[in-house]
């Protein structure tokens, strides 16, 4: 006789393999995904996202303080995961172990009259210290790096795995996504296409000029004025500061960058579970640029993390200019992140 507890087990593993057709099909692996920072202003609705994901089968909340109350509201949602507060540094190990995806929205955000460089002197640390635990608990998890300044915190993050002999480049993601879906929206609203059908690549990094988004290659494809690309640049470039402005002091976007984290979470689990052709843009280590040993691209998300990064495509001289202007300001984003970490 099968125990009730394996018979349950069994029972879910078969439904969620069946699908709503009626048709078996291969069963949804098991995921565990964990959201550090998960009690901030895009923890909270990250962690909604991602307990609507049927992909995820735990769910991982853990925060200084906070995520227990987090996790018993997200966790009442009839969703497929079950759901976990963690809070304290003593409660971080438990919260990555085992975690497929790790997700870190930790740290403080912009006010007014700051650029995401200011928040390095107290992000840097958090992200160090969240690094280092994942290189214990998690080291082959695909890490999904939200805090700021990105272009900083990445290289940071792929140094300490280094020092604690962890490192894969394949696994560690500058989260993106948000320019993405600026760059998506700006440009439907300009070029009167349906914005669910819009794609627009976006490169660089994520700070004020390192964000370049290639319009030359959005589709559907419009006939648009230069001084309309050149605005539509310019607004893709400041949409954080935009949402910084309009909140007067109280912090920077957090629902959108919520739903662009929840998408980026996505796509990894989607790669990690072998859907083919899974791409989206990210910040990541990469030869495109031989100065820039971290670039956002278009790359390819598979069983192991990064499985391609692809190549920049023909950009226009408006866009060839921006990136000779973005990389200066990368660079020295880039040092200083590797500088801190290796002290
Ligand atoms: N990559 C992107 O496109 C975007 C990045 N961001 C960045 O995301 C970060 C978070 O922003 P918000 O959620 O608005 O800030 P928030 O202040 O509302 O939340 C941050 C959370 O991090 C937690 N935290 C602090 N130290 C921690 C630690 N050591 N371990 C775990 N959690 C810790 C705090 O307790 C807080 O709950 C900021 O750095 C912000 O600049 C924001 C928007 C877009
Ligand atoms: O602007 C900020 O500080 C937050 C951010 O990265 C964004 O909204 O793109």
């Amino acid at each position: 006789m099968m125990r009730p507890s394996i018979l349950r087990s069994v029972k879910s593993a078969v439904s969620r393999s069946i699908t709503r057709r009626g048709y078996a099909t291969e069963p949804v692996p098991e995921r565990k995904v964990a959201i550090l920072g998960a009690a901030g202003g895009i923890g909270q609705p990250l962690s909604l996202l991602m307990k609507l994901n049927p992909l995820v089968s735990t769910l991982s909340l853990y925060d200084i303080a906070g995520t227990p109350g987090v996790a018993a509201d997200v966790s009442h949602i009839n969703s497929r995961s079950q759901v976990t507060g963690y809070a304290g540094e003593d409660e971080l190990g438990k919260a990555l172990e085992g975690a497929d995806v790790v997700i870190i929205p930790a740290g403080v955000p912009r006010k007014p009259g700051m650029t995401r460089d200011d928040l390095f002197n107290i992000n840097a640390g958090i992200v160090k210290s969240l690094a280092t635990a994942i290189s214990k608990y998690c080291p082959h998890a695909l890490v999904n790096m939200i805090s700021n300044p990105v272009n900083s915190t990445v290289p940071i993050a792929a140094e300490v795995f280094k020092k604690a002999g962890t490192y894969d480049e394949k696994r560690l993601f500058g989260v993106t996504t948000l320019d993405v879906v600026r760059a998506k929206t700006f440009y439907a609203g300009k070029a009167n296409v349906p914005v669910a059908e819009v794609n627009v690549p976006v490169i660089g990094g994520h700070a004020g000029v390192t964000i370049l988004p290639l319009f030359s290659q959005a589709s559907p494809q419009a006939n648009l004025d230069d001084d309309v690309i050149k605005a539509l640049t310019a607004r893709t470039q400041d949409g954080g500061t935009e949402v910084v402005t309009a909140k007067a002091g109280k912090g920077s976007a957090t629902l959108s960058m919520a739903y662009a984290g929840a998408i980026f979470a996505d796509a990894c689990l989607k790669g990690l579970n072998g859907v083919p052709d899974v791409v989206e843009c990210s910040y990541v280590q990469s030869n495109l640029i031989a100065e820039l040993p971290f670039f956002a691209s278009k790359v390819r998300i598979g069983k192991n993390g990064v499985e391609e990064i692809l190549g920049l495509g023909s950009l226009s001289d408006f866009e060839k200019q921006g990136l000779e202007n973005l990389k200066s300001e990368l660079k020295s984003s880039i040092e200083k992140g590797i500088k801190f970490a290796s002290q």
